[in-house]
């Protein structure tokens, strides 16, 4: 995790026209969302950089050149790594636990064991965003506004910078400040359909000042046609009428 921070630390370190480039050629990429770099654009509220990538082995991926100043941290020398590596190791190993992990959560929402796994079974459409947050001025710090996210379950890496907040069920704010070595998993809006909203995570980045904040976020998603509504362990037969209508997974996103 360390490594994959440092990795993405060095790479937004680089000059802004060497980010650009890692991008594909406009209409020369198949891939479902927009591999590469991105910068918000300046009327967005919110305000970072990112690399999206999907999973290194589906070859969709825009990867900075080598070398950009970006394969040779000291750290990374002295690691022997090289970045791609990294980032195939980071990306497998996060898949590998979004699946432990909704097993778990499966089980902790009372459903049929591996009902989840079962239901998601098609790996086409995670991925993966690497972000730099740029210090809070003293006019604005948000970093990304209020949101839930669209998939089924993500994993926040971050650094020691903090700014990352969940709203509690009392209406507050909960700070999830940065704890070494773990992860933040946040539930999507696939599972707060499935759930009738039994779980669900709003979230948002205030950015703080004096330093930017770097953080790595995985999205397991779902993907295609798949039905998504209330299941009935949740709404009708538990009593609780249904918050949401069905819909199709790829009408919906
Ligand atoms: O950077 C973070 O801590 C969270 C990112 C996030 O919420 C998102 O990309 O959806
Ligand atoms: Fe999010």
């Amino acid at each position: 995790m360390a490594r994959a921070l440092d990795l993405s630390a060095a790479f937004f370190a680089l000059p802004d026209e060497e980010k650009a480039k890692v991008r594909p050629a406009e209409g020369a990429s198949a891939s479902p969302l927009p591999v590469g770099y991105a910068r918000q654009p300046a009327h967005s509220a919110d305000k970072n950089e990112y690399l999206l990538l999907f999973n290194p082995k589906l070859g969709l991926n825009h990867y900075p050149a080598q070398p950009a100043g970006f394969s040779v941290s000291q750290r990374q020398t002295e690691l022997h790594f090289s970045p791609l590596d990294a980032l195939e190791e980071c990306y497998a190993k996060l898949t590998e636990l979004g699946l432990l992990i909704q097993d778990i959560l499966s089980e902790c929402m009372g459903l049929p064991p591996g009902f989840l796994a079962q239901y998601n079974t098609d790996r086409g459409f995670d991925f993966l965003t690497a972000l730099r947050y740029f210090p809070a001025t003293t006019d604005e710090n948000n970093g990304i506004n209020a949101h839930e996210d669209g998939n089924c379950i993500t994993f926040v890496l971050q650094d020691g910078v903090g700014g990352l907040e969940v709203l509690g069920q009392d209406g507050r704010w909960v700070p999830a400040e940065p704890v070494e070595g773990s992860i933040v998993v946040n539930v999507g809006d696939v599972l707060q359909v499935l759930s009738n909203k039994n779980v669900g995570a709003t979230h948002r980045v205030v950015r703080r000042p004096g330093a930017h904040r770097h953080s790595i976020a995985f999205f397991l998603n779902l993907h295609g046609n798949k039905w998504v509504e209330p299941l009935p362990e949740f709404a009708g037969d538990a009593g609780d009428p249904p918050r949401y209508r069905g819909f199709r997974y790829n009408e919906y996103m």
